[in-house]
């Protein structure tokens, strides 16, 4: 499991950490974990140029050890102080190290130093900064979890005259909202981040995860001082945990019967799709209900395929047009948990309270809650996390990262998938995937959790790095669940 924890948590967790700790042991931890994530990353030290950008914090104090570090294996390091009060002890240790510092200059008076001589008072200034030879990367020192979200002009204008030169960023890239993963005016677009005891929810959330690039994880003790995470993400081995296996002396009852409710005359693909999801094997038996030439090449497509009868859960709306609020109110009165998707989402009001996972992309999600579509794809998290309270449902939301949020605030991102998977026809499997995990018993918040994750790395399997439809995403489902179970 991948768990992202707040700010306030790391805080409270770092404090006690360092109460066990002789004074600056944890920076060294950060700052030796980040220099060698760096060497890794560069191929070596030796001969390498590497520009550190560098705040007021101890986000820029990390930067700065860490490039003596790099300054002592033979990296030309250069630090350049987007504030007057870089890290004391940082700046010393680069410059013995033989670092070289341009930008403040602590030696000088503060203030008319700075403003004279640095070059960082306007971005013109900083545009005309010559670099003889280009750096081979750039540290971003210039915040880390105790910033705002944005970056001041002195922070944009180096980044500019830095552009084009890999950046890793020092515990979360710059200018992100470390907390709900939104973006300020202006950010640092990183190749990898070096973050620093646990993630934090920027790391695995939209849009800042994009500008965190690779993310490396350095141990530094801090696991065993830290609470549950309300952002975590699951991984091959934990959706393994979750997966429903047959007892031996199982019938196709006691494993779980999922039922269909979706596609339409007009839209047949969609209850077909929907049952080669929910005929993923992880359910005993599936029903389809629905207009009958639909069931008729469900049918032909799937022979095991049954109508209706008793379900433990039903999947519902996807293609029902016009019959979706009717298709989801008979849905309704079986009492059993339910996936709320696309047509039926308009009604999902209907289902408030009930054991349930809706299935929204962003439009959807936005017309459900009267926002923009583009506003729920700056802010998802909040987003997802407020609706799942609204509708006291599981909320999966669709998108790069998946987000399924719990109504009481506990969040999983979905790290698998490929791009290839916006795809037509790709969310009705979605669906009738988590519906066969919930018909085997799992939890609404698991069975969306774990369905997401097996969608995406059906996809990655079934693509290969290349095109895939729909189907092919459900067809490589059972293969991907016997993977899991026998690694
Ligand atoms: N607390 C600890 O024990 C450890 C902290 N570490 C590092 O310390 C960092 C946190 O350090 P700090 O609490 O000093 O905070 P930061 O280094 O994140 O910076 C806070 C400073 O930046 C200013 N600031 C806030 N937003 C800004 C913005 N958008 N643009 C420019 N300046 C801004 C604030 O006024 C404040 O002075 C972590 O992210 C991590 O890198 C690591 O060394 C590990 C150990
Ligand atoms: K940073």
């Amino acid at each position: 499991m991948i768990r992202a924890h707040t700010v306030e948590q790391v805080r409270e967790g770092e404090a006690a950490l360092m109460a066990t700790l002789p004074g600056g042991a944890l920076m060294q931890r950060a700052a030796y974990g980040l220099a060698h994530a760096v060497v890794d990353y560069l191929g070596g030290a030796y001969g390498r140029r590497v520009c550190l950008l560098v705040g007021s914090g101890d986000n820029g104090g990390d930067a700065l050890y860490a490039g003596a570090v790099l300054a002592r294996r033979g990296a030309y390091v250069e630090a350049w102080l987007l504030s007057e009060n870089a890290h004391p002890g940082g700046l010393a240790a680069l410059r013995q190290a033989g670092g070289r510092t341009r930008g403040l200059d602590t030696s000088s008076p503060s203030g008319s130093a700075y403003s004279t001589s640095l070059g960082w008072s306007s971005r013109e200034r900083a545009q005309r900064a010559t670099v003889s030879r280009p750096f081979d990367v750039v540290l971003d020192g210039i915040v880390g979890i105790g910033g705002r979200a944005g970056l001041k002009p002195e922070a944009v204008a180096a980044l500019d005259a830095l552009a084009g030169v890999p950046v890793v960023a020092v515990d979360v890239p710059s200018g992100v909202d470390v907390d709900t993963g939104e973006l300020g005016d202006s950010s640092v677009s990183a190749d990898v981040t070096v973050t620093f005891g646990t993630h934090k929810a920027a790391l695995l959330v939209d849009p800042a995860a994009q500008a965190a690039g690779a993310v490396h994880l350095v141990d530094i003790g801090l696991d065993p001082h830290l609470p549950a995470a309300p952002v975590e993400a699951l991984q091959a081995d934990d959706v393994a945990v979750l997966l429903p296996t047959p007892d031996p002396d199982a019938h196709k009852y006691t494993r779980g019967v999922v039922g269909v409710r979706a596609g339409s005359a007009t839209y047949p693909g969609a209850g077909l799709l929907s049952v080669a999801g929910a005929s993923c094997g992880l359910a005993g038996m599936v029903r389809y209900v629905g207009d009958r030439e639909v069931l008729d090449l469900v049918r032909a497509a799937h022979p095991e395929v049954v109508g209706g009868g008793r379900v433990q859960a039903w999947v519902v709306g996807s293609g029902s047009a016009d019959g979706a609020r009717g298709t989801l109110e008979e849905a309704l009165a079986d009492d059993v948990p339910l996936v709320v998707d696309a047509d039926a989402l308009a009604h999902a009001d209907l289902a408030r309270g009930c054991p349930a996972v809706l299935t929204p992309h962003a439009g959807e999600l936005a017309a459900m809650v009267g926002a923009d579509r583009a506003e729920v794809e700056a802010r998802p998290l909040a987003h997802a996390r407020a609706a799942a309270a609204t509708y006291d449902a599981v909320v999966l939301l669709k998108g790069r990262r998946t987000l399924v949020a719990a109504p009481d605030g506990r969040v999983r991102v979905t790290m698998s998938g490929t791009p290839w998977l916006a795809t037509a026809g790709a969310g009705d499997v979605l669906g009738g995937v988590v519906g066969a995990l919930l018909a085997s018993g799992l939890t609404p918040y698991d069975a969306a959790s774990a369905g997401s994750w097996l969608h995406g790395a059906a996809a990655t399997l079934a693509s290969r790095g290349g095109p895939v439809v729909a189907g092919d995403v459900a067809h490589a489902l059972p293969g991907l669940i016997s993977a899991l179970l026998h690694p």
